[in-house]
């Protein structure tokens, strides 16, 4: 018998013999569960959680359970297109000169001495996880993220956008000033020839302030179909021009305000489409960057914190079966705050207030400095402790919750160079009271820049991830589906993870990560990390 057929994944490349993984694979999945082609590796896999049900007495009981599905992945990389709203900015320009610099390996000269380009802060590109334990020695074998699954590599990326500012990105970086000179001038010429393509300006939905830059726009100054399809056409372009196989669209263009949810306007799929074809105010240009996104059927990340995601928007994703992830990247002060309050909360440290001040000078702190886009940033700054405090109910009773205070500043003197402070304050033990203050200098752009490449390359990854499920008595549906429209397996990435309507937002930074990992440990067949190393226990 086919070695695989006994699992219903009788799969060969027709001359009955099964092909093995390519040398290029960094290891092979020996199991009868995995099956490898020239173009897919087939997986089935047994994914166990815990029904809980309260019983009449306020107790419960838990009854495990098993879901088995097959995953498909398709190995082809495939020639990807990158293109960014708002890549004259900051975060724009520092990832294109990041991604230039890694490709062509180079070094530049620092006060400290050489520096060489890296990806460091990319959980793709500069993390490990955990293959499996030694089979003679039990040590741990850690792998590169990157290997797990057939990803595209961020130096294969073809770089492309849109801004409102006309600049070319060799002008904008200069502008932006977060890159060391002797770097830049490594990267200048390649960067001059770049220029974005002309974007929408809706004057309402940024800063006042950004109006000086609003120099190369599409004309218009308010949502409508004829821009819709011109940011499609420019997509179509951008693909046919680079000979791509695929566009994965980003939005790190300015902070917008939040948009009125307005029942008949952005609430249906239908609605929306109309709003936008009637030219309806409240239709933000990332919600029509969104939209056009959908239509094109290319992944489109918002990396911002405002709803760019109306409900409309995300019933239409769901709609046309595309891709949606967003909101706001993680950088700094809140990646650092997901991950602290996770640690205090389940040592059973009752974290009672967080005091969250940071002051920077870059053109994000200027578009910030204005109330209703910076309310946008409070939001997504404030929410990212929810699901930790709620799900402890020794600590907090219901509805309780730690004070929470954002501040931003813009100071333009210190630049990219944000000054973050924060202090964590909590009971301990017997009335005691823990002070945690921390002093955090983040180079924002230089944090934010890695989280745009590991958006890509997750999100396109995604496009090649397809799944279907065993029923009880062991049939499967018929036909490999994909992931949700909404992509919460971004959330590691993001500030305010966006989730399938109706399903958990999970902040807990660890947890985000292990989903991440897990998930892409589970399309070859491999099973969760749970770090019990009962073979180091049990002997
Ligand atoms: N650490 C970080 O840098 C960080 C972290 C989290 C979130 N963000 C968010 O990422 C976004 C970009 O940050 P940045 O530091 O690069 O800001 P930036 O102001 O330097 O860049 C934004 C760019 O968007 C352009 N723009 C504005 N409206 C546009 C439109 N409608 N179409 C096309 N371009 C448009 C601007 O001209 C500017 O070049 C901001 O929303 C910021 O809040 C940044
Ligand atoms: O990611 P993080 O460091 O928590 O949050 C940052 C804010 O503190 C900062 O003021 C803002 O300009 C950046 O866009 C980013 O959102």
């Amino acid at each position: 018998m086919a070695p695989h057929a006994e699992v219903g994944l009788d799969f060969s490349n027709g001359n009955g013999s099964t092909i093995t993984p390519t040398n290029k694979d960094l290891f092979k999945v020996n199991s009868p569960n995995v099956v490898y082609t020239d173009n897919e590796i087939r997986s089935k896999y047994t994914y166990r959680t815990t029904l809980v049900n309260e019983t009449a007495d306020g107790k419960f009981e838990a009854t495990p359970k098993e879901t088995i599905y097959d995953f498909k992945v398709d190995r082809k990389v495939p020639k990807t297109g990158m293109m960014l709203v708002g890549w004259g900015g900051n975060n724009g320009t520092t990832v294109t000169a990041g991604i230039i610099a890694n490709r062509r390996g180079l070094v530049w000269e620092t006060r400290e001495g050489p520096r060489a380009a890296n990806y460091y802060g990319s959980v793709v590109m500069g993390s490990t996880v955990k293959l499996g334990t030694n089979a003679k020695t039990a040590k741990d074998v850690n792998i590169p993220f990157h290997d797990i699954l057939p990803m595209v590599h961020p130096n294969d990326l073809v770089i492309g956008g849109w801004d409102i500012s006309g600049l070319n990105l060799a002008q904008a970086m200069d502008r932006a000033a977060v890159l060391e000179p002797t770097l830049k001038d490594q990267v200048k010429k390649e960067m001059a020839s770049m220029v974005p393509l002309p974007s929408i300006y809706y004057p309402d939905f940024i800063a006042a302030n950004q109006e000086d830059r609003a120099d190369n726009l599409i004309k218009g100054s308010k949502a409508c179909m004829e821009h819709v399809e011109q940011i499609r056409k420019d997509i179509r372009d951008f693909k046919t021009t680079n000979n791509l196989d695929k566009v994965i669209v980003q939005w790190t263009a300015n902070t917008e305000r939040f948009a009125d949810l307005i029942p008949g306007v952005n609430d249906t799929a239908e609605n929306l489409m109309k709003a936008i074809a009637d030219g309806h105010e409240e239709v933000a240009p990332s919600t029509v960057f969104a939209v056009a996104c959908i239509l094109e059927g290319v992944p489109f990340i918002n990396g911002s914190p405002q709803n760019t995601f109306v409900p409309g928007a995300i019933e239409l994703a769901e709609k046309h079966n595309a891709f949606i992830g967003g909101d706001d990247f993680k950088s700094g002060q809140t990646k650092m705050k997901s991950a602290l309050v996770d640690f205090l909360i389940s040592a059973g440290i009752k974290l009672t207030s967080i005091a969250s001040y940071n002051h920077l000078g870059n053109n994000d702190g200027k578009n910030l400095s204005s109330q209703r886009q910076f309310r946008s940033k409070e939001i997504s700054k404030s929410n990212v402790v929810d699901d930790m405090v709620e799900a402890n109910s020794v600590l907090y009773k219901k509805g309780e919750h730690p004070d929470h205070t954002v501040v931003i500043k813009y100071m333009p003197a210190v630049g990219d160079n944000k000054r973050a402070l924060d202090e964590y304050y909590a009971e301990i033990f017997m009335g005691g009271h823990q002070t945690i203050s921390i002093f955090n200098v983040c180079e924002d752009s230089l944090l934010a820049s890695p989280l745009i490449i590991d958006l890509v390359v997750v999100a396109e990854m995604m496009t090649r991830i397809q799944w279907k499920a065993h029923s009880s008595d062991g049939a499967t549906t018929k036909d490999f589906k994909n992931f949700h429209s909404v992509l919460s397996i971004l959330s590691f990435m993001l500030k305010a993870p966006l989730t399938p309507p109706g399903t958990p937002v999970i902040n807990a930074l660890a947890k985000q990560r292990s989903a991440l990992v897990n998930i892409f440990k589970a399309c070859v067949g491999l099973e969760p990390e749970n770090d019990m190393t009962l073979e180091h226990k049990l002997f």
